[in-house]
């Protein structure tokens, strides 16, 4: 086996990078590897099957799992006890330093959603949680002001990439490897035994998780990854994020596959919003959603949702975690801020009531207000796992759009392309979490905008204003946001705007609807040595950057 690393080797990566460490990972790779191609592939056909009319339920094959009141998941893993108000970052020095400082009982340091997976992104992410882990994050402003992380800081829970994404910048044999696996397996490999003796533990978020299947994956690269390194078995702590439609059928057995490592469950609700859409963009107009700004967490499909996942959590004692609000807390608008903070505070209250033990934000300015808003319904007590719900949820309820306000506008096709275009311009330049019009944007919250337009205009949806969701009419769109972003002529914002339009046309507007627009932008824009930058890519060249294989010809997420 011949493991070749790829990517530029930029200062101290050297020390992430060890032969003994990317050992590690090309172990867990190529014990693993086929498992994720055949569950990739059974994402896919499952996709196919739902497009072509099949509905969704929970599953006859593990009704068992799900009545058998018996079996709870492991105790919370040290420092997991209270996780209130969980921090949600970039893993960069500054955002790291700042969390670290900010008062939250957890620092979830992100290398999915929040981070533009460039090579230099993922490994400086690692040197920057290597040093955290040790006490020794420190950033040094442009003034050359030095800030440090503090003495008692919060519990670090790690977010490691998705199963469909692959990382080409290590090769095993010529073949890209799993970017789960690098995320999680360096991560690991360094600072498993520092985190214990420190009083922790290696804890993970698992994102866009799609099936309980996906979820034992997980669990077996964790008993490999414990086993290779002489950690005692069930010293992981896993929080899944429900945020694909798919999972929300199977939570039980999710919790039930991990439940030697499983410590939660967390409302990721974009990209639960986004997979609602992807699953259904080519069913009927029943399934086709308004406005972006129009789903919140108390339409119906989306309360029942919660409701699920906070009784199954507490059924097993697990945390059941809420989601990001989005409102953006800038200093730059003080009523906005204030707005913000009150909606902040209203969320976070009505997510306590509703038993959930702890909750995302994704700004220091909000970690108090997410604080305040627990006490209110916690008091003295750290989470409520032991309050038992009773969630009456049907599959129709976790599907169906009855109730829910259906209007489509141009201004909400416009908010799509806008925001859409502004976030894949810091996108392809390195910045995977953005401040756009007050929201916090990142790849979940963009992934919403794009698909909207793709299903709207596979609908030709009616807006408000009289017209159909037409190519004309999104091109024509696109063209005027162009236009307006990039009136500053600037050379380099313009071409980063070119990439953004190109991203978002092939991912929103062609035939095809791809499961991911991470998929195609990263070959494309933010590999080291990027396919074929000039010119048109092929199918050939998509389906690689989904990694599917070429005899399949399937899409990843919708058969065109
Ligand atoms: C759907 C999901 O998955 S949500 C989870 C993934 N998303 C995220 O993690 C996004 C996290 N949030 C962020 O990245 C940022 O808050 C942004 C990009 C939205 C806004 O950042 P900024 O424009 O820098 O905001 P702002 O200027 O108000 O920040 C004030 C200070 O707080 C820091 N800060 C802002 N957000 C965070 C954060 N989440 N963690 C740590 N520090 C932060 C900034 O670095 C800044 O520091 P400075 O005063 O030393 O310059
Ligand atoms: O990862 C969180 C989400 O909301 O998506
Ligand atoms: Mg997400």
């Amino acid at each position: 086996m011949t493991t070749t690393i790829r990517g530029t080797m930029h200062p101290r990566f050297e020390t992430i990078l060890t032969p003994e460490a990317v050992a590690f990972v090309a172990a867990l790779d190529g014990a693993f590897a086929g498992r994720r191609a055949e569950l990739l592939q059974a994402r896919r056909d499952r996709a196919r099957r739902i497009s072509a009319g099949e509905d969704l339920d929970f599953l006859p094959e593990t009704k068992n799992i799900r009545n058998d009141p018996s079996w709870t998941v492991a105790a919370p893993g040290p420092g997991l006890t209270d996780r209130r108000c969980e921090l949600v970052s970039p893993a960069t020095r500054k955002m790291g330093v700042h969390a670290q400082r900010s008062g939250a009982q957890v620092w979830l340091a992100d290398l999915e959603d929040a981070t533009a997976p460039s090579w230099s992104n993922v490994i400086s992410g690692q040197v920057n949680l290597y040093d955290a882990v040790r006490g020794q994050l420190e950033y040094t402003d442009e003034d050359g002001v030095t800030e440090q992380g503090q003495l008692n800081p919060p519990t670090i829970i790690m977010r490691p990439r998705g199963w469909h994404l692959c990382e080409k910048h290590i090769a095993v044999d010529g073949r890209p490897i799993s970017a789960s696996l690098v995320d999680f397996g360096l991560y690991f490999f360094h600072n498993a035994k520092a985190l214990i003796e420190g009083g922790a533990g290696p804890y993970f978020y698992l994102p866009k998780v799609e099936s309980h299947l996906e979820a034992r994956l997980w669990n077996d690269v964790f008993v490999m990854a414990q086993d290779l390194l002489g950690i005692p078995q069930g010293t992981i702590r896993a929080t899944v994020l429900i945020e694909t439609l798919t999972a929300a059928f199977e939570m039980d057995e999710i919790l039930y596959e991990l439940r030697e490592h499983a410590s939660g469950l967390n409302a990721g609700r974009w990209d639960y919003i986004f997979s609602y859409i992807r699953t259904f963009a080519q069913r009927g107009d029943e399934f086709v959603l308004p406005d972006r700004d129009r789903v919140t967490m108390t339409t119906p499909f989306m309360r029942s949702y919660t409701q699920l996942l906070v009784a199954t959590c507490h059924k097993r004692g697990a945390h059941a975690i809420g989601g990001p609000a989005a409102v953006n807390p800038t200093r730059q608008d003080e009523d906005g801020r204030h707005r913000a903070l009150a909606q902040v505070r209203a969320e976070k209250e009505r997510e306590a009531a509703e038993g959930f033990d702890g909750s995302w934000v994704a700004h220091p300015a909000v970690v108090e207000t997410c604080l305040t808003a627990y006490a209110t319904v916690l008091g003295d007590r750290s989470c409520q796992r032991d309050v038992r719900r009773i969630a009456d949820v049907t599959a129709r309820d976790l599907v169906s759009l009855e109730g829910t306000q259906r209007t489509i506008t141009l201004q909400g096709v416009r908010t799509n392309v806008s925001v859409a275009l502004r976030y894949l311009a810091s996108w392809v330049d390195g910045t995977g979490a953005v401040a756009i019009d007050n929201l916090m944007e990142d790849a979940a919250t963009v992934e919403i905008s794009r698909a909207q337009l793709w299903q709207w205009l596979h609908h030709r949806s009616q807006l408000a204003e009289g017209p159909q969701v037409t190519k004309d009419l999104l091109e024509r769109v696109i063209e005027e946001e162009m236009a307006h972003l990039t009136r500053s002529g600037d050379a380099g914002e313009t071409a980063r705007y070119e990439a953004a339009r190109d991203i978002l046309t092939q991912v929103a507007l062609d035939d095809y609807l791809p499961g991911f627009f991470t998929n195609y932008g990263y070959v494309r824009y933010l590999t080291d040595r990027p396919l074929r930058m000039k010119g048109a890519l092929t199918p050939d060249d998509l389906r690689q950057s989904e990694q599917v294989p070429a005899t399949t010809g399937a899409t990843n997420g919708s058969a065109a």
